[in-house]
Formats: C-alpha cells, structure tokens, sequence
C-alpha cells in the first residue's frame, strides 16, 4: 500500500473541519501538527492539550479540554491502583492495562460446566478434553468412486450382494456393508464412502479402469497400470483411534468442532456455560426507532451491544431501556440476577449521571473507578455481590466500544473460561498522535502493504461520539501514551469478527460516488 491510497488518516480536513467546531481557525495548527503525516509522527506532548485544538478524527469531547490536560509532576495516573469511592474526573484513572488485568480476576474461576447439546454448545468453552469415542473412520473405507479389487488385475467383475440385498447392481454404497469376501481376483463397483468387503486390497478409480464384456456374457475389469495395496483406502483409525485425545479442556466451540464431535461419536459436550448478561441502557434522550428530532437521539448501544455480546460468548437477556431514572436504576440492579450487568451511560458527573450514586445506595465495590484511556475514561467495573459483576460503559459509543473491550471483554472472558486471543502486533500504515499519559484505542483496518506486508490503517472518524471509524475496522490498535509513527508495530485488540472483514472493500477514506452505476465505488 502507498501512502497516497490512504492520504493521512488524521488529514487536515479533518483538523479544519474540526477546529472550526471547536471554534479555533482551520490551518492554524500547533506546532508540530503538520509532520503528523507518515514519515512523521507527531512529537511532544498531546498537542490538543497544548496549543487548544482538537486532533482531527475527534471530536472536542475526545480530550482537548482542560479536564483532560495531562496531571502535573507527582501525579500516580500510572501507578495508581482503583481507588474505589473516588469519582473519576478525567484526570486520573486506573492504568489500562492494570484496569483489564483487574476485570480478568474479578472472578477466579468460571461457574462449574454442565452439558449441552451439540447444537447449543457452539461459542461455549470445553469443560472436559474431547476424547473419541470411536475410531475415526471407524471401518476400512473406500476413498474414491470405482471397483474394489482384490489381488493384481485383471478382474472378474462381480455383482455386489449387500447385506440388505437392495444394491446389487449399482455395487457398495456408502451406508451398506457387503456380507461376502471378495475373493483373489475379483472386483465389486464401490462408491466412495462404502465399507471396503473383506479381502479387497485396493480401490481403482471408475476413470482409471476399462471394463470389457467377454463372449460368455462375464464381465473383466482392466487397469492400465499396477494398483498398489491400500490405493484409495482410507483405513480404520487412520484419523484417530477410539480413546485418543483429539482436543484439550478450555477449547472454544467452533463450528469446526462441532462438527469433529459428531463424527466422533458425540450428542453433547460438556461446556461451559455462558454468562448471563443484562444489559441497561440509561439516557431519556435516546429514540429506539426513527430520526433523532428536538435533541433526541438514536440509541446506538443497544442495538450493537446485545450481538457483541454473543459474540464474546456470552447470554444476553432482553435490552432494558431505562431512561435517566435512578430509582429504576436501583431497583434493575438490585433485583438482577445476572452474573454482569452493563450500563451505558451516567457514569460521568452530570445532574442526571446515576450509576455512582446507585453504585452507592447498594453498597457496591468499586473495583475500577475510571481507566487511563480515550476514548471511555469514565468506565468503571464494580462488585454487586460475590461473583455478580457491573461494568458502567459511557454513554459516549465509542466510549462504549472502548469500556466493552477493556473491561467486558476481560471479565467475560474468565466468566466463560476462554483463552486471550494470542497478543498480536502488526505495523501501522500511518502516525497516530497520543495522549501524554493515557493509552488510546484507535480503530483500524488491515492493509496490505509492499514494504511491510499487513498493516494497520488507522481510520478516520475515531471521535468518543463516533461509531464510523469503529464501523469500518478490523481491529483496535493499542497506541501507547505519546503516540506511534508509521511502521511501529502495535498491539491489536481483536474484535470478534473475522479479521479481514474489511479486506477488499474501498479504502474507508476512499470517497463514496453516488452517481455510479453500484451507488458507490465497487
Ligand atoms: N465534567 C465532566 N464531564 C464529562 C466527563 C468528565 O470527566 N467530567 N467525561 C466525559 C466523557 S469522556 C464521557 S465519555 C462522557 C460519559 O458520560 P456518561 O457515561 O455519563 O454518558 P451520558 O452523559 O449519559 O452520555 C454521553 C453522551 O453519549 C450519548 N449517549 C448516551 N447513551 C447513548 C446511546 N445508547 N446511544 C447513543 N448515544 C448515547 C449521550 O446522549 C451523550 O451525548 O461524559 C463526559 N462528560
Ligand atoms: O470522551 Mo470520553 O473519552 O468519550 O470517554
């Protein structure tokens, strides 16, 4: 990939666009802003906190307030521990990864596994090593469409007498089993997947021999070339004997697995189960269908929350939506029997922000009160009771994307005993700015790139209020406090989707064209 596909993810259009919402003239960057490009990472201290204007990409609530301006000397923001009851204000929190490390241990161990059926095991984690319960295949069976033949050739083309007696012609079908020997020199037709009759010693393919009928109304079966014992026959166990061990305890259930399961012989699995989720979506200004009209607008968490969840492996419960009413708050809360419950929104500090408040009235222990993250700094994990869990999303969507990766994820992980994805780096195709002291998490999309191979594109549109930035992405890219220039390898947060989900679109930035014939570019 070339820079020029790409132009500079944080662009100055964007800077202009964004520096005339924050009221500061468009071209009037800080110092340092126009090395942003690749090549040139934006040095220093976070610029929006210097010199007033916003990075673009973001939006002014990203962090270019004074609220947000890095703490001074003797400031523990890196070091410092949750300090439950403490409100966050924006200028400290728990470090990232100490918060995602704390919500992977807010519990010990998952809840004991049960059994499920095949088809409701799927997403679930192995309790139990998935052991074979019978050979694998579990008879000699034919590889290929053709003749079963015994002994070197030629022939004697013989008429299959199965054991239901219903094929004699068409030869052995997968499925029937022959009940007579082949005898030296002789051949049965055989199709693929059919039990190979005693005393065969090859399979010849229908294309690679030549049946002749004799005078005597016999038929004689010819190959061109010798046909090794064993061609074409796939014998017993020779995927897996009765007894081996085919999977590990902890194993995600995949489709893939299911599938090796019932062709081992299996109805159900012993799994375990998911964590029950609930999910509350606070805010009297959210519409649940239609335009946004007189302030009002869309809920956008709801919608997206419920499904990343089952994707996480977890079991949501029917969305509550419950406006900006703390005793509703309370009473949800109190009466939930959920192993997590997720609120969006009112975790920062404003009249009607309830879920500290409430977190209070029910005696709850803030585990994580605030993260040194953007966007999503108000995010915080409490204790409801033994093993009942809240995680507090803000009410800003990728807030919330950025709450959910870094302390749902990590809790529900435990909950539903599954692995960490394997940490991955990969390089990024452009700078991204950092925060001075705080870790961003920055939507991206994989690029492939002649230099470097795959790379991470960070994509516009990254703003705490956005989700088109998140939308277009593969994954999301770990940049460290201070930023990273092009070519840096960053960890990536996997989303869980298919990585590649994005391969072969445009180019996010790529600009849309409504005129054309597909109503954009292909
Ligand atoms: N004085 C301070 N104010 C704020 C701070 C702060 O540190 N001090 N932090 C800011 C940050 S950062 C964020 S993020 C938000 C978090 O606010 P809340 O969690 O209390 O969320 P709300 O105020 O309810 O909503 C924020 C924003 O998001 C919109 N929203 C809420 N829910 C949804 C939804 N389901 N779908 C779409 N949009 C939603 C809501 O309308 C607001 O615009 O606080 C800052 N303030
Ligand atoms: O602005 Mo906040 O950073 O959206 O979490």
């Amino acid at each position: 990939m070339t820079e020029g596909e790409h132009g500079d993810p944080f662009g100055d259009e964007f800077a202009d666009a964004l520096a005339l919402a924050n009221g500061t003239p468009p071209g009037r960057r800080p110092a340092g802003s126009g090395d942003r490009t690749p090549g040139g990472a934006a040095p220093g201290p976070y610029p929006v906190a210097r010199a007033g204007s916003p990075r673009p990409g973001d939006d002014p609530a990203a962090g270019g307030t004074d609220r947000d301006r890095p703490a001074g000397p003797g400031d523990a923001r890196d070091t410092a521990p949750a300090r439950p009851g403490k409100r966050s204000t924006g200028r400290s929190g728990t470090p990232w990864r100490t918060a995602r490390d704390i919500a992977e241990h807010a519990v010990h161990e998952p809840p004991g596994p049960g059994t499920a059926a095949l088809a409701d095991a799927l997403g679930r984690t192995l309790a139990a090593p998935l052991t074979a319960l019978t050979d694998l295949p579990s008879f000699d069976t034919s590889a290929m469409d053709g003749w079963a033949v015994s002994g070197p050739g030629p022939w004697r083309l013989d008429h299959a007498a199965d054991d239901t007696g219903t094929a004699p012609d068409t030869g052995i079908l997968a499925g029937h089993a022959t009940t007579a020997a082949l005898p030296d020199g002789h051949a049965l037709p055989i199709a693929t997947g059919a039990r190979i009759p005693a005393g065969a010693t090859a399979v010849l393919r229908s294309e690679h021999g030549e049946v002749l009928e004799l005078p005597d109304g016999r038929a004689r079966l010819y190959a061109p070339r010798p046909v090794p014992p064993g061609q074409d026959i796939r014998p017993r166990g020779q995927e897996c004997r009765c007894g081996d061990h085919l999977l590990p305890a902890g194993t995600l259930v995949t489709p893939a697995i299911l599938g090796l399961a019932a062709a081992a012989g299996y109805d159900e699995l012993s799994v375990h189960p998911r964590p029950r989720v609930e999910v509350l979506v606070l805010g009297d200004e959210l519409l649940r269908s239609g335009l946004p009209e007189g302030g009002r607008i869309r809920d956008a968490l709801g919608p997206m929350l419920v499904p990343w969840l089952h994707a996480l492996g977890a079991e949501a419960a029917p969305l509550r939506h419950l406006g900006d009413d703390a005793d509703a708050l309370h009473d949800a809360l109190a009466g939930s029997t959920a192993d997590v419950v997720l609120t969006t929104g009112g975790t920062a500090s404003g009249p009607v922000d309830h879920v500290h408040p409430t977190l209070r009235r029910l005696g709850a222990e803030l585990l994580v009160d605030g993260v040194a993250v953007r966007p999503g700094h108000p995010m915080l994990l409490a204790r409801l009771a033994p093993r009942r869990h809240l995680v507090g999303l803000p009410g800003n969507p990728l807030a919330a994307v950025s709450g959910l990766l870094t302390l749902a994820e990590p809790l529900l992980r435990t909950l539903a005993a599954r692995h960490p994805a394997a940490p991955y780096r990969v390089p990024l195709a452009a700078a991204v700015y950092g925060h001075p002291h705080d870790t961003r998490l920055v939507p991206v999309a994989y690029r492939d790139d002649d230099r470097h191979g795959l790379v991470a594109a960070p994509l516009h549109f990254h703003g705490p209020a956005m989700l088109r930035g998140i939308a277009a992405a593969d994954a999301m890219a770990v940049v460290p406090p201070g930023g990273a220039e092009p070519g840096t390898e960053v960890e990536l947060l996997e989303l869980p989707w298919p990585a590649g989900w994005s391969a072969g679109w445009p180019t996010p930035d790529t600009s849309y064209d409504p005129a054309a014939p597909s109503g954009g570019a292909a």
